[in-house]
């Protein structure tokens, strides 16, 4: 019988990023495994951004190791396996010449590659991510159109279209409002439940997610892992990471 060995898709070590002699990321170790939520919370500053861009490629370790589905990162070469939608991403021009349906196919590229044509399994993808994101009936209006919170859906219908095994998602709720968000949250949270998607994200809104995740990182120069992220959300330690007052945020998941 053959032994199977369950590969995380993130394996990383002892991994530092320092800065004009600042420390950035101290030493930080962990792993992740297929079909897993989590959320990465952190004081401002705290690291998080320059952590992703690591993981990504984007920046290059002062020290430590960072191994993408079994493979060190200079030798890994699958990047549409990887779905990532960055700050600000949803910010676009209003004149911005192109649909809904035009933005989501851009991620099918990933996949495919620029000069490939379009096959009937492209066509199948890109609107089952529409689907996915609730964005099939705004698929011919132009991007530059849409609210906040529908261009959000359409950066993350076109991250999908890349048939990704991971979603990585750096704070995307900025400057959309509370009702978008928490519809957001519960496409994010079916993404993952439903069809295993697995899901890394960057955000503030931990009180709202706290019931869909299920590790939480807190990133500030080190890394604290948390396998039971609703024992960690004391006001105190809120207060602690964020600097700011709690309640706040506990509040807001009554909001509704
Ligand atoms: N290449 C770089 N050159 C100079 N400073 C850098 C570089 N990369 C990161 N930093 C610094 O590292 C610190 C951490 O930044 P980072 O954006 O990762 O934090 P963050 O936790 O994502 O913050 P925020 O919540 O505000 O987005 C900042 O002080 C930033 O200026």
């Amino acid at each position: 019988m053959q032994l199977k060995f369950k590969v995380p898709i993130f394996d990383v070590k002892n991994l530092s990023f320092i800065v004009h002699g600042q420390s950035v990321l101290q030493n930080i170790n962990f792993q992740i495994f297929n079909g897993e939520y989590i959320a990465i919370i952190g004081p401002n500053g705290g690291g998080k951004t320059t952590l992703i861009r690591m993981l990504l490629g984007l920046e290059k370790p002062t020290s430590g190791e960072i191994r993408l589905f079994g493979k060190k990162l200079r030798s890994f070469k699958e990047w549409y396996k990887i779905g990532y939608v960055p700050q600000r991403a949803s910010h676009v021009d209003a004149n911005f010449p192109a649909t809904v349906e035009d933005i989501v196919k851009m991620g099918r590229i990933a996949k495919r590659g620029i000069f490939a044509g379009t096959s009937q399994e492209d066509k199948h993808v890109v609107e089952d991510a529409m689907l996915k994101m609730d964005i099939l009936d705004l698929k011919d209006k132009m991007v530059g159109t849409l609210s906040g919170g529908q261009r959000q859906r359409v950066m993350i219908a076109r991250a999908l279209a890349s048939s990704p095994e991971i979603l990585i998602l750096d704070e995307p709720n900025t400057g959309v409002d509370v009702v978008s968000q928490q519809r957001f949250y519960k496409l994010l949270a079916k993404l993952n439940k439903e069809d295993g998607m697995t899901i890394l994200f960057i955000t503030h809104d931990i009180g709202v997610i706290a019931d869909d995740i299920g590790r939480l990182f807190t990133i500030n120069q080190k890394a604290t892992i948390c396998n039971d992220p609703k024992k960690a959300l004391s006001c105190e330690e809120m207060s602690e990471l964020y600097g700011i007052d709690a309640h706040l945020i506990h509040n807001h998941k009554h909001e509704h």
